[in-house]
Formats: structure tokens, sequence, C-alpha cells
């Protein structure tokens, strides 16, 4: 059992703000994701919920308890880092076995022995147990390091970018593997990465941040579909959501949306939601996946553009259009068989485009933060 809660927390290095005012809460057994870019102070929050660094001011409570007093070696919390260093001349069972043998959490030997087995199991590393660091390979050592770190059985485990550095087909693996061990071990986890793949594929919930402040709170699927503002919605999704100025014109009763130059008839649901929440000027996002491509001009909704890259990535191709001078993104097939300069209509899914106001905050989202509700997903 065991819930965290960080309150307001600031904290400055020399006069760069590595945290501003940052609160949130992780709930017990949750899987929180901490996802950012570089430098957006992920690292630094978590060395102060471990108490290695104190904050400038706030707070932080483990179990409803404000822990900001309590030395790091007595918060109960394990940090895994990507860079495990496993004693390179002990076997696997004595490296995980190591923190049980440590004075501060020294158990029976039958005890270790339980521990250590049941850990290797879950992350199948037990038919490893005799080799040395030196006969694994590097996934199989981070498992290990994790082993490590998973056998004290702590309250709460910290975890920084445990497996960035592995190659894409072994992350992809691991990944799998991390949110089998979540379900098998009932610890609360904070876990920071950069990539939203990890994030949206691990995490019960992910806090965004950007520059020491967050930028949105929620479940995967919120901030998926309901990103708070355009830094969100741009951090989630391969190729990048493609975001452009509209305006929303009236001619004889009829709303249209108008984007690069050309009035789109819209349904009747987007129709609803422009007469909602009065939207005149506003920016809308539509992710790749929802611009369809055609060789012929289907209806008065195509858009006349020409090819300006294909790259192909496996089974699937990155299509970039231009039109006029503005360039868009598609997700297609990659046998599609196009060139160059090619023309090409394209048609725009507005039904599930995210609006955005002059300020690159979702409207919607905005609103419904206005009215104090608690935000859903709808889809
Ligand atoms: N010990 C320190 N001394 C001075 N500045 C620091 C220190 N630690 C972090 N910073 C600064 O605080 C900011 C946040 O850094 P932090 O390492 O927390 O970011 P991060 O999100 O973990 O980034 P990354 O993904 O690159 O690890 C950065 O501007 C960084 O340069």
């Amino acid at each position: 059992m065991a819930d965290i809660k960080v309150e307001n927390i600031t904290k400055t290095f020399k006069k760069d703000v590595a945290l501003k005012d940052v609160s949130f809460e992780v709930k017990d057994k949750e899987f929180f994701i901490l996802f950012g870019p570089a430098g957006a102070g992920k690292t630094t929050l978590l060395n102060i919920i471990a108490g290695i660094y104190l904050p400038d001011y706030g707070h932080v409570y483990l179990n409803k308890k404000c822990i900001d007093h309590v030395e790091p070696e007595d918060r109960n919390v394990a940090m895994v880092f990507e860079d495990y260093a496993l004693y390179p001349h002990l076997t696997v069972y004595d490296n995980m076995a190591s923190p049980l043998r440590s004075p501060r959490y020294k158990q029976p030997k039958e005890v270790i022995d339980r521990e250590v087995k049941r850990i290797a199991k879950i992350l199948r590393i037990d038919w490893l147990l005799e080799r040395n660091p030196s006969e694994l390979s590097n996934g199989q050592r981070q498992r290990v390091g994790l082993g490590r770190a998973l056998v004290r059985t702590p309250e709460v485990f910290l975890m920084d970018e445990p497996i960035t550095h592995l190659d894409a087909k072994l992350r992809h693996q691991m990944r799998a593997e991390l949110k089998d061990m979540q379900q098998n071990l009932d610890t609360t986890t904070i876990y920071v990465t950069h990539d939203y793949l990890e994030a949206l594929s691990l995490g019960d919930r992910i806090a965004v941040i950007n520059k020491g402040q967050i930028e949105q709170i929620g479940t995967p699927k919120e901030i998926y579909y309901t990103p708070a503002n355009e830094f969100v919605a741009s951090a989630f999704g391969e190729p990048e959501i493609n975001i452009f100025d509209s305006k929303i014109i009236k001619e004889n009763g009829v709303s249209k949306i108008t984007i690069f130059d050309h009035d789109l008839s819209i349904s009747k649901k987007t129709k609803q939601l422009i007469d909602q929440y009065k939207l005149t000027d506003i920016r809308i996002g539509i992710r790749p996946k929802n611009v369809k491509y055609s060789f012929v001009k289907k209806d008065e909704n195509c858009i006349l553009g020409v090819v300006y890259s294909f790259e192909p990535l496996g089974a699937k191709a990155i299509l970039t259009m231009k039109i006029g001078n503005e360039f868009i993104r598609l997700l297609v097939s990659s046998d599609i068989g196009i060139e160059l300069n090619q023309e090409v209509f394209i048609q725009l899914d507005i039904e599930n485009g995210i609006f955005f106001d002059r300020n690159g905050e979702n409207i919607i989202v905005k609103q419904r933060d206005h009215a104090g509700r608690e935000l859903v997903w709808e889809n």
C-alpha cells in the first residue's frame, strides 16, 4: 500500500528553474509516467521524491505523511536507472540477492532464496541464475538489474528511463515485460521516459512535463485523444500531428470551415461542436492517419496538392503533400505507387480533428476545465 503526493514543488539550480509549482498524486499500485522532452525536469522530480534533492518550495507525501525531512535511505523507495552496474564477479543469483544481504535489509537465507527465485521467474531470468553478467545479453543484464531493485519490495519504484538505450526490438519486448511485471507485483511505480510509445503503452496515467511545468495529467487515451494543448498533441504520435490555422464561416446559414483557402463542408456533429463553443478562428489538429488521399476528385471536400516527399517505413510510409505554402503529413501504405511532384487530392477527417484556440489550447478541454468537471475520453 503506497500512494505519493507531490505538492507545489519548485526547484531552481542557480538561476535555472528546473521545476515550477508541480503538483500531482499517484495512487496505490499505479504505474504513473513522467513524460517530457530532454531538460523538462523529470529526473529532478524523481530525485526530489527519492529525497536526493530538497525542493526550494513544496512537499512530498508518502501514504499521506509528509516525508520532506526523511533521509533517502529511510524512504523505502527504490530508484532504478538505465545503468544498473551489476557486480561482474557475482552470479545473477548473487547480484539479485545482494540487497537482501546488506546490513540494512538483512534477511534469512530462506527468504532471500524465495524472493530471488520469485522475482527471477517474473522477469523470466530464472534459467540464468548461475551465470555471470558477462555471459548475458544487454536485455538480460537489464532484467537482472531490475530484479535486484525488485527483491527489496520497496513501497515505490522510481524508474528513470530504464530501457531507453536498448535497441528498438529489445525495447519493444521489455515494454511488454514491464507491463507484465507491473501486473504481477503490486508496487506503485513512477516511471520517467521521453518515448511517447512507452508512455502510452505502460502508463495507467501520464503527466506531461515541459520546461518544469505540468502540461496535462491523464490516462493514455485522454492524452492522445483530448490533448490539453498543441504541445501535448505534437508530443504524442509519429508522424507528428498536422496543425493548421482555419476559420469558421457561415454562408447562407450553412457553417463551413476554411483551411488552405478551401471552404470545406462539415458534418452535423462538427457543426454542433462549433455552435456549442461558438468557434470562429481556430487551429485544427488532424493526425496523419486521419488524412486520406485519392487520385480523383471524389467530392467538393477534396483538396489538390503535390507530392513533396515519400518516406517508406516498412509496411507504412509518411507521405508529405504541399498545398500552397503549407505541408501536410499522411500515413499511407508504402506500396501506393506515387511519384514526387505528382498531383494528388487529400481529404481531411475534420470530425476527428482536435480544435485549439489561437494560444494553442484545446478549446474543449479548456472549457471543461473551467466548468470544473472531470475530463473523460469520448470517442
Ligand atoms: N545538478 C544540477 N545542477 C544544475 N542544473 C541542473 C542539475 N540537474 C538538473 N539541472 C537542470 O535542470 C533542468 C531539468 O533537468 P532534468 O535532468 O531534471 O531534466 P530531464 O527532464 O530529466 O531531462 P533528460 O530527459 O535529458 O534527462 C535542466 O535545465 C538541467 O540542466
